[in-house]
């Protein structure tokens, strides 16, 4: 084709040959040259829609603010009017202070985006003949992919070879089952049966496909473009935009109210429509979005130093709120690498017969492999080259157990293993040290169970192991063959605890997370694991009792079960969701297969680099090491950020706003406007930058302690408390000025403009922590940006740019007068500040568990 891209049709069409021809490629792939050609060509494999604009487009869409756009366009009539000079002023702070808010956000963005990178999906592929780990991105059409169970399809492709090959497609179709794909070699099978999408994973089995489309030409790439498929929002986000919300209805009815006003008392309309419309832009919380991410950002990159990586941005918040923490056991609780260290026939005694039979099926299994199975391969190397594969019941987490069938140089034989409980269950027969099979009777099944109860009360993890003759005739294994099978013995491993989690559990109960452990191991193993790590277990329950339990009354004991074991990927759901119907952010760390779906589900989705696609995919944040210590951080960075964000907020609905407020009152009263527009802007501008300092801020540790939720009812009343005594102030000072220079507008803007930036600016020091501000010393970019916004008031009415905005010097006694009003108003916040939180302190905490 004349643009270099390679045909790029339906997946299903057409035979296998066909489409290999034309996609100018074999069984064994590309060439990475090749790969590199076509990879400029297709470009990258992603589906995301929301990914970039380009920057002057962000940039100019910042402008795309209806107050900005009136405020420009009444300026701009106030300039055909004469009056240019405020046009250039209303420009350029309009410009300065969208410059400030894109260049933070915009670089924050980039952190966080370098980040998710760091984390991003690999794929297993072949390139010069060799199987090659490259990232998800770079697969282009041509590229022959390996897929195994646990793997995302990274894009649209045709199957050359599968095995038992089941594939998860809900996310594509909808469809909640795992849907069977096999080789089509001719094409056009139904269903597409013979094809696999992009968005889809592997639930069991292996395959090898052909990439035919990537990026947004494949099927889930449309519907992601047509559906623009956003998250929906997490109670954080949602508080900020009902606080947007709380704060524009305000807005526009004041500035509703001073026009009408204005325009009754016969004032010049076009002056009092742009005083208005500034205190409108003074009024907004214009930097939120940008104080939010920035505050992240940061946030993300000292995880990142932890080797945490933030996915999701709002799992941050979420994280700082979480009040329990759901975990698996393997991995987490203990060290990831399991150890074989035995192999016992029944009655406990070594026997190299369990270890081949073990070994067989560890061999052949072509689905999930766990560390089980790499633990069994690492230990030995039985002879097996007169073994061949004929078929599998592959692994699943209901069943908890893999069958394969095997011809062993003649005879064949089916070999299970799994869970020791339920191979046991179905093993009609067991096999005596001698090697002769003898019916299981009562007691042979007793002293079969009680030496795996053993090895449990010792710590250790085992798997049974069994095996049954199958006829010649016997090609293919379904699941009804487990069953009457000759127990053979057990495989016993080695997964000791691991030291630093007794200490990371700790911690996480000290700062106020309840860690409860969800295991798809057994009672006895999980039990010793606890004992040895000092975990308490007060009540433990199983999948079983699960099971039987209706919603209710898992409601009323999921508060008190420390551990549930032998639960499927279903109950961990169930056992999650119950705990998030009783009102608490739940977090949910896991690594398989088997977690996905509640990592999904969880208000904080946690899996670990090394964990399968599914895992990593559902998740929010990665720890590229698995260590529970650095979910703590994450808990107490996730905290901070909410604590600083409240701070701007908190300081945006009290001080300010009451200023604006009492600004659009004073309009009523005095002759004149109380500050220019241009002031007004200037004023906010100055406010803005005192305020860039917030994300870097540092939180007092007593905030830090217990988690902190975004508290929209605090916010609100916070700022009915503290309006009136900022009015109060505020009238104060119009009384005064009025008193000392007499009707003089320059002098008393230039006092108000003063006055009214040293409060909203310096009470920051009181609002940023709850306790004594000397006690508590704030980030030094904090403390410098504030101080040089007060300064900087302070200096403007002497200079010529001061000038420019109608600032006139003030008379020495001016500042006498504002150094009592200041200090007057900071100590009568901070009373009423103390007071404030020591009521709420009292009131009861509506903490759940
Ligand atoms: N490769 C395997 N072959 C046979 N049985 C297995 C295999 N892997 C796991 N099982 C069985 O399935 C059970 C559940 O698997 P697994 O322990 O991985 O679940 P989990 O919920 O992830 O547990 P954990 O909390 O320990 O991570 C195991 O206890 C074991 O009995
Ligand atoms: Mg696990």
């Amino acid at each position: 084709m004349s643009d270099g891209r390679v045909a790029a049709d339906d997946p299903s069409e057409g035979s296998i040959d066909d489409l290999l021809a034309r996609l100018g490629t074999g069984p064994d792939g590309l060439a990475t040259a090749e790969a590199a050609r076509r990879l400029a060509v297709h470009g990258p494999n992603e589906t995301g829609a929301g990914r970039g604009r380009p920057a002057v487009l962000r940039f100019l869409a910042k402008f795309l603010n209806p107050l900005v756009l009136i405020l420009l366009f009444a300026s701009a009539l106030s300039a055909a009017t004469g009056d240019v000079a405020s046009f250039a002023i209303v420009v350029f702070l309009v410009v300065a202070s969208v410059t400030l808010d894109f260049v933070q956000e915009t670089r924050a963005e980039a952190v966080i985006a370098a980040l998710r990178r760091s984390v991003a999906l690999g794929a297993s592929v072949r390139r010069d003949g060799r199987d090659a780990a490259v990232p998800a991105a770079t697969v282009v059409p041509g590229d022959v992919v390996r897929l195994a169970a646990g793997d995302l399809v990274p894009a649209d492709g045709r199957l050359i070879s599968a095995a038992d090959l089941y594939v998860g497609e809900a996310a594509l179709t909808g469809e909640p089952y795992p849907v069977e794909k096999r080789v089509d070699p001719e094409g056009g099978a139904a269903d597409g049966a013979g094809a696999v999408f992009a968005g889809t994973s592997v639930i069991s089995g292996s395959a090898l496909a052909v990439i035919v489309r990537t990026g947004r030409a494949t099927a889930f790439g449309r519907l992601a473009g047509s559906l623009a498929a956003a998250p929906p929002p997490t109670a954080f986000e949602l508080g900020i935009r009902r606080f947007g919300a709380m704060i524009l209805r305000l807005t526009v009815f004041l500035v509703l109210f001073v026009a009408t006003v204005n325009v009754a008392f016969d004032r010049p309309w076009l002056e009092a429509l742009m005083f208005a419309l500034a205190l409108a832009v003074g009024l907004t919380p214009e930097l939120l979005p940008m104080i939010v991410t920035v505050t992240l950002s940061r946030g993300a990159r000292r995880l990142a130093a932890r080797r945490v990586v933030v996915k999701r941005l709002a799992t941050m918040h979420n994280v700082g709120a979480m009040d329990v923490l759901l975990t698996d056991k393997t991995g987490t609780l203990t060290e990831a690498r399991i150890r074989m260290i035995r192999h016992v026939d029944c009655r406990g005694a070594d026997s190299d017969r369990v270890f081949r039979l073990a070994y067989l099926n560890s061999r052949f299994e072509s689905g999930i492999r766990s560390a089980l199975d790499e633990a069994i391969l690492e230990h030995g190397e039985p002879d097996v080259s007169a073994v061949t594969k004929l078929d599998e019941v592959p692994f699943d987490f209901e069943r908890r157990r893999v069958s394969v069938l095997l011809d062993d140089g003649g005879t064949r034989l089916l070999v299970a293993k799994g869970a020791p409980e339920d191979i046991l269950a179905l093993s009609s027969f067991y096999e005596a040290a001698d090697g002769t099979v003898l019916p299981l009777d009562p007691a042979a099944r007793a002293a079969i169970a009680a030496v795996f109860a053993g090895l449990g009360e010792d710590g250790l993890r085992a798997l049974g192991i069994a095996s049954r003759a199958m006829p010649a005739d016997h090609v293919s294994a379904v699941l009804s063959d487990e069953s009457a099978l000759v127990f053979a013995g057990y495989a016993v491993f080695l997964d000791p605890p691991k030291a630093s989690a007794a200490e990371a559990v700790r911690d996480l109960v000290d700062a106020g997370v309840t860690v409860r452990i969800l295991t798809g191991d057994n009672d006895r193993v999980t039990r010793h694991v606890c004992r040895e790590l000092g975990i308490p277990v007060r009540a433990l329950a199983t999948g079983e009792d699960l099971a039987a339990m209706g919603e209710d009354a898992l409601a009323a004991r999921v508060g008190e079960v420390d551990v549930w074991c032998r639960v499927t990927p279903a109950q961990k759901e169930r056992v999650l969701a119950a705990w998030r119907r009783t009102g608490a952010v739940v977090g949910f760390l896991g690594d398989g297969i088997n977690d996905a779906s509640a990592i999904h589900a969880a208000d904080v989705g946690i899996s670990v680099d090394s964990g399968a696609d599914v895992a990593k995919e559902a998740a929010g944040l990665i720890l590229l090491d698995q260590d529970l210590r650095v979910v703590r951080d994450a808990v107490i960075e996730g905290r901070r950020t909410v604590e600083n964000v409240t701070k701007y907020v908190l300081m945006g609905s009290s001080s300010n706003f009451g200023n604006m407020v009492s600004m659009a009152g004073a309009s009523l009263f005095l002759p004149f406007l109380p500050m220019a527009p241009t002031q007004v802007l200037l004023n906010n501008l100055l406010y803005d930058a005192s305020e860039a300092g917030i994300p870097f801020d540092r939180v007092d540790d007593a905030a830090l302690a217990r988690p902190v939720r975004w508290d929209l009812g605090l916010i609100r009343r916070f700022m009915l408390v503290l309006g009136p005594v900022s009015s109060l102030f505020d009238f104060a000072t119009f009384y005064l000025l009025l008193r000392l220079f007499g009707p003089d507008p320059a002098l008393f803007r230039t006092g108000w403009f003063v006055e009214s930036l040293a409060t909203q600016v310096l009470v920051i020091f009181l609002i940023r922590t709850r306790g004594s501000p000397l006690a508590s010393r704030p980030h030094p970019a904090l403390a410098a940006l504030s101080l040089a916004a007060v300064a900087a008031a302070l200096l403007l009415p002497v200079t010529p740019l001061g000038a420019a905005f109608g600032f006139v010097p003030l008379p020495w006694s001016f500042h006498l007068l504002l150094v009592g009003l200041v200090g007057g108003y900071l100590a009568v916040v901070e009373v009423v500040k103390r007071a404030f939180f020591r009521r709420r302190a009292a009131a009861p905490s509506h903490r759940s568990a």
